[in-house]
């Protein structure tokens, strides 16, 4: 007290924060201990969640839990391991590696919950540091991977409007769980077709190493199209749950121009799919739509100003290969409508056309809501009926659903015969009135 008492009153006041460093570098330097921090996000054009950061975490709240003492709890639908418990703030955990002890502190840097940027300290003795830097953390992050995998739950991200993005709480993207039970098995197509997507899938996910040796980033284009009900969101589904990639459903007409167009592409992450619905709906393709046009149903202006280059730009321009093992898929009702350039080859590889109902799509549709392998009396004459009429999976889908309990499947394939006989009597009269009309028009002429 009496030492403290003098330095006050002789050291000057403006002296005392660089005397303060000076102890607190001694202090460490004489310390046998030393310190690493990982931050939640790293800084750059934009602030990016660090994936060491997050595979550190995942590590810790799995494999490090004896010493923890608290913990947050998540319900993980679908996941091996269904209670995900993981660290809370300023909760220390001791790990040993090859009999090295080691301890990580989660800790913010701010009071304010806004604002806070979270940390995470690892501390070890001088003496290990070759074992700790190279070996140690090369496990934590490998074991952190791995169990990411293994209890990940797929997200499905919406973008925010721009106006709500300067306000450090708020986010480009929104998030939410992923839970669409479509999978490829599910899904009603020629099973021809759907093999090659399966394929022509799993040699990208597999593709890293080629993609680097041609020079391409890693990344593939799909264009989903047909008419309403034929299942192109459905497929978007499983391919999400096939690949485990996150969802990220781009909305272009809440976007202002091409730069925050670009700003949200930076902000997602790899291994993920990002999806424009109804792409001749969303944009401006032509340039020549008029300001009526472009007012939504209540009559408001969109404002948005993204182009069909700056639209390019975000497939295939530079600031697409910062994240890698990305999926771009457009839909559309009317591929015709679509620019060319937006859909050549190299921009949406593959072309997939979700077409109407198929008897054996209906199959597949029928093992779905019937559960039974073999075929059902009925069947020939739905076989007959599809090859007559073009009726989409989701009506189809929608005559098989029952509609109470002593809905017996017999009786829901009957009302499917009904509706297919329904639509076909429909498409016989408009062909006949089109044949009239043809004539007519014909003797108009003469
Ligand atoms: N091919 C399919 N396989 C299985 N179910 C399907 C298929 N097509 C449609 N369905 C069923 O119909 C519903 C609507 O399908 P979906 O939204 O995928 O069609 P879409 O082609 O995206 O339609 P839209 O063009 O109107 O957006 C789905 O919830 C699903 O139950």
């Amino acid at each position: 007290m009496f030492l403290y008492g003098i330095y006050e009153k002789f050291v000057p006041h403006h002296f005392h924060k660089h005397v303060r460093k000076y102890i607190q570098k001694f202090v460490g330097f004489m310390s046998p201990y030393m310190h690493i921090t990982f931050p939640e996000f790293i800084s750059g054009q934009c602030l990016k969640r660090s994936d060491a950061y997050s595979c550190i975490r995942t590590y810790l709240s799995a494999s490090s839990l004896e010493n923890a003492k608290r913990f947050k709890a998540e319900v993980v639908a679908n996941s091996q391991t269904p209670l995900v418990l993981t660290m809370e703030d300023a909760e220390e955990i001791e790990d040993k590696f090859q009999g090295v002890k080691v301890w990580w502190f989660s800790h913010n840097n701010s009071k304010n919950d806004s604002d806070a940027k979270l940390y995470l300290t690892l501390t070890f003795h001088k003496n290990y540091r070759e074992l700790i830097t190279t070996s140690y953390i090369k496990h934590v992050l490998e074991e952190g991977k791995a169990l990411k995998l293994k209890n990940r739950k797929l997200k499905l991200y919406t973008n925010n409007p721009s106006n709500d993005w300067w306000r450090p709480s708020s986010r480009k993207w929104s998030q939410t769980t992923f839970e669409h039970p479509a999978t490829f098995e599910t899904l009603a197509m020629d099973q021809e077709k759907k093999e090659e997507i399966i394929d022509d899938l799993i040699k990208f996910k597999s593709g890293k190493d080629y993609y680097a040796k041609v020079g391409k980033a890693w990344k593939r284009g799909y264009l989903l199209y047909g008419p309403p009900g034929t299942g192109k969101s459905t497929m978007i589904s499983a391919i999400a749950n096939f690949m485990n990639y996150d969802v990220y459903d781009l909305e272009l007409t809440t976007i202002k121009d091409n730069n925050e167009l670009k700003r949200l592409l930076i902000a997602t992450s790899s291994q993920s799919i990002i999806v424009i619905e109804d792409i001749d709906c969303s944009i401006d393709l032509t340039g020549k739509r008029t300001k009526d046009e472009k007012k939504d149903k209540d009559g408001n202006g969109k404002e948005s100003n993204v182009t069909l280059s700056g639209l390019l730009n975000f497939i295939d321009g530079i600031w697409s290969a910062c994240g890698s093992e990305r999926i771009i898929i457009f839909t559309t009702n009317f591929v015709d409508k679509l620019d060319p350039a937006l859909i050549r080859r190299g921009r949406m590889d593959k072309h997939i056309e979700m077409s109407y109902c198929s008897y054996q799509a209906f199959k597949v549709l029928a093992k779905n809501y019937w559960d039974n392998d073999s075929d059902h009396v009925l069947f020939p004459i739905i076989e007959k009926l599809l090859g007559e009429v073009n009726m989409s999976p989701a009506d189809v889908a929608e005559n098989l659903m029952p509609k109470s309990i002593s809905d017996h499947f017999g009786t829901r394939l009957k009302n499917l015969i009904k509706s297919l006989e329904r639509a076909k009597k429909k498409t016989e009269k408009r062909d006949k009135e089109a044949e009239m009309e043809q004539c007519l028009e014909g003797k108009k002429n003469m």
